[in-house]
């Protein structure tokens, strides 16, 4: 199994490059989605032409290795299966759809992203900013120098991420806090009920009352919140994943979506060319590769609460078993399959950073700092020869501050002003 980069050239012939995975017998599209993005959205995955177009893949590209043409027949591409059941990137990518198209809205409404003034009512504004003042403490304490980098931000932008990553926090603490082992379907369907009634104006408490300010003065769909609901009940009735597909959706619940609903606040940059689906699509990425670093950091530890959160598929390619992973001894086999799982991370980080630029200025530099100092997780891995059955990848202090100012000079670029050539190719 190997990254591969494949060049597909469309029946009007315009060019679209995307990385996937490639083993003896087929390939598979890292993210399918960025094949709707980049094609415009308009071909469904099932019936696109691609079945005759692929023209070659290079194994490695961009920087990953040497380059070895493989002819690659696209049928295996479309469906290796013929199934025509709905793959969960597709399912995904109809979520980054409808956000993409709320923000749409409202730019085509107003020109710009309007954040609307607090509703004073008597007493209620003060209350209110005691909400927000509260969020951020709670993103200080768990996440410093994520914290920090919201500082840069604009206070409604800020304070309005605080009040979604306090959401977050307590939806993952529902089933990783000290209660989870009390944590049923339905408290996380009361839960649900709770997220329904703040976005619909009555919150609970003050905490979910910076939120339902938030989600009046942003355009941010419910839907991605709801979807991590339901990653949180994945969690509770699920511990294998048959393949990377199963993986991928449950990686989107639970982190994917977390992407999707920080972009509406973040914004993108009034100078950006990217579409916007293109930038949701790397906000996506990016959940999803943290989510598959942290899955890989801590398969000892999830593998002692006997879960494993890998692709049974491919374990079973690799010729390794949940009883290899339990015994936690890293032999050849083990630092091979990691190698191709470190491999496949770090595409989605790829895919992520390519969107960045879009970003609006200040959000810049946090989103880009997040990114190299999770990504660092998987060069400790290596660093630690693949031993993460009973050692932690962990990022030294000083590594992380030497990712600050690269974060920052990384962030000052501005978005691209792709050429006319290359836009129409969406490259
Ligand atoms: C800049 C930035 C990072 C913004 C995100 C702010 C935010 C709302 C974060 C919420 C995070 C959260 C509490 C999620 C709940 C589920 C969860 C815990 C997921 C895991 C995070 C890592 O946390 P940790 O290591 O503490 O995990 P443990 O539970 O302790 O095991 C995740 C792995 C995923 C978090 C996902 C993101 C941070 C995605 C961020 C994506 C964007 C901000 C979009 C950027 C836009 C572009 C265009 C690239
Ligand atoms: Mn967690």
């Amino acid at each position: 199994m190997s990254v591969a980069l494949v060049w597909v050239v469309s029946p009007n012939t315009e060019v679209f490059k995307f990385y996937g995975i490639l083993d003896s017998s087929r390939f598979v599209f890292g993210n399918r989605s960025s094949i709707r993005a980049k094609m415009g959205g308009k071909q469904d995955w099932k019936s696109c032409s691609l079945s005759t177009d692929v023209k070659y893949s290079s194994v490695g590209g961009s920087g990953l290795g040497s380059e070895a043409k493989f002819p690659v027949s696209l049928s295996m591409v479309a469906n290796p299966l013929g199934e025509s059941a709905v793959s969960s990137e597709q399912k995904v990518y109809d979520v980054v759809l409808k956000q993409a198209s709320l923000v749409k809205k409202q730019l085509r409404s107003n020109g710009y992203l309007d954040v609307k003034p607090d509703i004073i009512l008597p007493g209620n504004l003060s209350l209110l900013s005691k909400a927000y003042d509260r969020c951020g403490e709670v993103c200080a304490e768990y996440a410093k120098t994520f914290y920090l980098g919201t500082l840069l931000m604009t206070p409604e932008r800020r304070r309005a991420i605080w009040a979604i990553y306090v959401w977050c926090r307590r939806t993952d603490e529902l089933v990783d806090g000290p209660n989870a082992s009390h944590i049923t379907p339905t408290a996380l369907d009361r839960w649900e009920l709770r997220l329904d009634d703040l976005f619909q104006g009555r919150p609970f408490d003050m905490l979910d009352a910076a939120l339902s300010d938030t989600v009046t003065k942003f355009p941010v769909d419910i839907q991605p919140f709801k979807d991590m609901i339901e990653g949180m009940r994945m969690d509770l009735r699920k511990s294998r994943y048959q393949n990377f597909d199963e993986l991928y959706l449950y990686c989107y619940y639970v982190a994917g979506t977390v992407g999707l609903m920080s972009v509406p606040v973040m914004g993108i940059s009034p100078e950006s060319q990217a579409t916007t689906e293109s930038v949701y699509n790397a906000a996506l990425a990016l959940g999803i590769a943290n989510q598959l670093t942290n899955i890989l950091r801590d398969v000892g530890e999830d593998a002692r609460r006997g879960r494993i959160y890998l692709p049974q598929d491919e374990l079973e390619e690799a010729g390794l078993s949940d009883a290899d992973i339990y015994a936690g001894k890293v032999t050849d086999k083990w630092r091979s399959f990691m190698k191709d799982q470190i491999k496949r991370a770090r595409m989605f980080f790829d895919e992520a950073e390519k969107g960045v630029t879009e970003l609006s200025e200040a959000s810049r530099w946090p989103v880009l700092a997040s990114l190299l100092l999770y990504r660092q997780i998987l060069d400790e891995i290596e660093a630690n020869d693949y031993n993460n059955f009973t050692r932690r990848a962990y990022v030294s202090k000083a590594k992380k501050l030497l990712a600050l100012p690269i974060a920052y000079t990384k962030s000052i670029i501005r978005p691209s002003r792709t050429s006319p050539e290359l836009r129409k190719y969406n490259l």
